[in-house]
């Protein structure tokens, strides 16, 4: 255990002494380790036949670990007051160069930033597997163990030796071990005094590239002993440009292996294992070429072309607008020059049709980038970053961190949405946030499109002045279609003159019209399952989660499916009661309006018309938001009817209806935010109508027409909707004129969290500098979730405070071993 954390402080480079052994001149390297607890650098000597440079991947001995980590520094002399005898040797180089030069920065940036240690950061960054511990493990000494052993040893040793005699290996890692007995620790230290058992470390098993056999045309000329058979298998690989995976030429040449292997030994080809990249790949897009672009378009594009070092663009285009076409226009002689693109999107399975649109105009020089990637997958592309080959990432907020070399331009589309953001785990951080500082220190542009600019961005441009700020704007859509009208439906109206359904006779006369013409709809529902809790229309009981504050969702796969119950919070699923639990009564249905409900009642009231349910229960598997959206492409439904998830980006000419069953849901939260984004969200999915030659038109039914937001949506007025929110934004101290930073505990005692989350709002008091308010603690709006209680504390700090913010990690000192402590930086959801 040399090098445990006790004994090896972090080495500060200090005055030089030399230090040569009779080897040679010796080095050292300070690796950063990959343990959670960690947050040191330790020193390691670099074996004389290793080389290394920073930014690799190597494997250490770490106490009784073999662990990964990664080369910081190297050191001339080994760090003073440290025993050069007790330095223990880097294992083994795993990866060459992972990050280029400026990476460290980036990450110590983000690292700082969001209150975490920088592994946790570069936990974040890297794809999952690189720098996974090895395991410990026990193997059964069967040579060594006597006949009835067990009646020689305690019942923890017994235990242990049964369950590794049942494996025929006699072997298991000690996690494995621990887990299934109690005290087992005890009992396998008295095994291996004994010599019964060994331990041993089994290096950690990391996604490797994944080689597959190529063969490639190596003869100019042939060999004249060559039959016509071999003759015809060289020309399909020549045909085919001389080189083929050997089991593509063995199916098109219709030869089988050995038959080539032949014509290797004679000196025509040469078959060799090479790396296939496993790169997400989906979808056959056919080509296409730059479109002439509108004037507004020619503007931008032409600010954007002329761009040079860092500098920050806000596209601001109305929906439809063609902000996509500018993206594509602007990257294209980026790739020309030899550099790369990064185009970050909201969530990549919802954007189908932007990723298409790429890959139709780079083809294969676009690369797709997610967490859902298998991690071989994430493994491969960045691999395959790293050689350098100018390309187009598009990816979700993590691909932020993407080692892609020559970086010529950021582009974060649809810059206002909130998956930008992290919640957590930590680093909570919103890749546009990083994506301003990597294009800083790349020196390159960020450009943010958005028909509904957050409002920071918003206010970051107007107020800053350097030249290197820009505000474009698309202010109409393509061949000056018109925004869609927008009918705002008061549904307490509806209800007094009679109609019960939840389809105001506004939507119903736009839904009958809709089939009659031939075209497409769009029937909107504000967040899956909202409000279809279960209740007693008897005594008014209302079923919830068990281990959530929050009631229970009604969910139905199809109509004869077993109905359930589920908790959206902890995924807690049970069956649907025949009746009350409380008073018996067999009233016991779902109410609200649900996309389930919803679908069931157009079925009812609209037969006629077919319908995709597009929520986050039809969409579970992979690829299923393409397949669905491909399918209402193709006109195989007349309704696509969903939640959030199909506000974004959606381009279908053929849609002239969009129907908002409900914007109540997004109205009312307790979030300071919720404005915001009820209006973006709105904006966003009237903004789907209408894209095509026929015209648009949106219905928007709510309980409070004369809201604001319902107004400012109405009125398309984005600008004075912006200007009045900025107003009590600036008020309160709100961002983005405040910052807001949100300490959120948890745990199984709710006295306990109360209490600690008291001790720490005082201790705030304490830290904070004047100015800074604190709020709470307060009991999060769902105060238990999965059994956890939660409480939040809130801090302001006024604009005055800047950047420069007090060390708030000190607090977690306070907090006992069973709270948890997260801090959410520049939180979106403070709920
Ligand atoms: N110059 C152009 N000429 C003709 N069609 C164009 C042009 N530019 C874009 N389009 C088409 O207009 C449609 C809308 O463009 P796009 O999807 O990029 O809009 P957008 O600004 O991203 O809208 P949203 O913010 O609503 O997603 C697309 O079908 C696109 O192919
Ligand atoms: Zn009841
Ligand atoms: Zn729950």
């Amino acid at each position: 255990m040399d090098n445990s954390p006790s004994c090896l402080a972090v080495a500060e480079p200090t005055a030089p002494y030399q230090f040569h052994s009779s080897s040679g001149q010796e080095r050292w390297v300070e690796v950063l380790t990959d343990c959670p607890s960690v947050e040191e650098l330790f020193t390691y000597r670099v074996p004389p036949d290793l080389s290394l440079q920073p930014g690799d991947i190597v494997s250490i001995p770490f106490g009784a670990q073999i662990t990964g980590g990664i080369v910081i520094r190297f050191l001339d002399s080994p760090p003073p007051g440290l025993d050069p005898q007790k330095i223990k040797d880097v294992e083994e180089a795993i990866a060459a160069q992972f990050f280029p030069s400026f990476y460290w920065q980036l990450l110590e940036r983000v690292a700082r930033h969001y209150y975490t240690p920088l592994i946790i950061a570069i936990r974040a960054a890297l794809p999952p597997g690189l720098l996974r511990k090895s395991q410990r493990r026990i193997r059964l000494n069967r040579d060594a163990l006597p006949s009835g052993a067990e009646t020689f040893c305690s019942a923890s040793a017994q235990a242990v030796l049964r369950l590794l005699q049942q494996q025929k290996a006699g072997d298991y890692s000690a996690q494995h071990i621990q887990r299934k007995i109690r005290g087992a620790r005890q009992g396998l230290r008295e095994l291996l005094k004994r010599g019964w058992v060994e331990s041993y470390l089994q290096p950690p098993k990391r996604p490797r590239p994944k080689q597959q056999k190529a063969v490639t045309l190596v003869a100019n000329t042939l060999p004249l002993d060559l039959t016509p058979r071999q003759r015809e298998v060289i020309e399909v690989l020549r045909r085919k440009g001389g080189e083929l995976w050997l089991s593509e030429l063995c199916k098109s040449s219709n030869a089988s292996s050995s038959a080539i292997e032949t014509l290797e030994r004679k000196g025509c080809v040469v078959i060799q294992y090479r790396e296939i990249l496993r790169l997400s790949s989906e979808g056959t897009v056919t080509e296409d070429s730059p479109k002439a672009l509108t004037s507004a378009q020619a503007q931008a594009l032409d600010c954007i072309r002329n761009l040079e070092g860092f500098s920050r663009v806000l596209l601001h285009g109305v929906t439809g607008s063609g902000k996509t076409e500018v993206y594509l226009q602007a990257i294209a002689p980026l790739l020309e020059r030899g550099q790369s693109a990064l185009v970050l999107v909201p969530e990549i399975g919802l954007t189908p049709q932007l990723t298409d649109r790429f890959r139709a105009r780079f083809r294969d020089r676009v690369c797709v980038y997610h967490s859902a990637l298998s991690p071989g997958e994430r493994y491969d592309t960045w691999r395959q970053m790293l050689q350098g080959e100018p390309q187009v990432v598009i990816g979700t907020r993590s691909a932020i961190f993407v080692p892609l070399p020559n970086l010529g331009a950021i582009v974060l589309d649809e810059e206002h949405d909130s998956s930008f953001k992290q919640q957590q785990p930590t680093p909570t951080y919103h890749a546009r946030t990083v994506a301003q500082w990597r294009a800083e220190l790349e020196d390159c542009p960020l450009i943010l499109g958005s028909a509904t600019p957050s409002l920071e961005s918003w206010v970051e441009i107007q107020q800053d002045p350097s030249t290197s700020c820009h505000y474009l704007s698309l202010p109409e859509r393509i061949e000056s279609r018109p925004l869609p009208p927008i009918t705002i439906v008061d549904m307490r109206r509806e209800l007094h003159q009679g109609n019960r359904s939840i389809f105001s006779d506004a939507l119903q006369t736009a839904l009958r019209t809709l089939k009659q013409q031939g075209r497409q709809g769009i029937l909107f529902i504000p967040r899956r399952g909202y409000s279809t809790f279960v209740s007693c229309r008897s005594c008014g009981y209302v079923i919830e989660c068990p281990d959530c504050d929050v009631s229970l969702s009604y969910h139905r796969v199809h109509e004869d499916a077993t109905p359930l119950l589920r908790c959206h919070y902890c995924n807690h699923t049970q069956l649907h009661p025949p009746q009350c639990p409380e008073c018996a009564s067999p009233y016991f249905k779902f109410f609200g309006s649900g996309t389930q409900r919803v679908a069931q009642e157009l079925a009812k009231a609209f037969p006629e018309l077919r319908c995709i349910r597009f929520d986050s229960d039809t969409t579970r598997t992979k690829g299923a938001h393409r397949r669905l959206l491909e399918r209402f492409a193709q006109g195989e439904a007349d309704i696509l009817l969903g939640t959030q998830m199909l506000t974004k980006g959606l381009d279908l000419a053929q849609v002239t209806l969009v129907g908002v069953v409900s914007a109540d849901g997004l109205l009312h939260r307790s979030d300071y935010r919720a404005t915001e984004r009820a209006f973006q969200t709105l904006t966003q999915v009237v903004g789907r109508a209408g894209r095509g030659d026929d015209p648009g038109q949106a219905i928007i039914q709510t309980y409070t027409p004369e809201h604001p937001v319902i107004q400012a949506v109405y009125r398309h007025d984005y600008h004075t909707f912006t200007e009045n929110t900025l107003k009590q934004r600036a008020e309160h101290n709100y961002p983005p004129y405040g910052r807001v930073i949100l300490l959120r505990l948890s745990g199984l005692d709710e006295g306990e969290v109360q209490a600690t989350a008291e001790i720490i709002a005082q201790a705030c008091h304490n830290i904070l500098p004047s100015g800074c308010e604190i709020l709470g603690p307060a009991p999060a709006s769902i105060m238990r979730v999965s059994r956890r209680y939660r409480w939040n504390i809130l801090l302001k700090f006024p604009p005055s405070v800047g950047e420069k913010l007090p060390d708030l990690l000190q607090l977690r000192a306070l907090c006992p071993q069973s709270i948890s402590f997260a801090l959410d930086v520049d939180p979106l959801n403070i709920e």
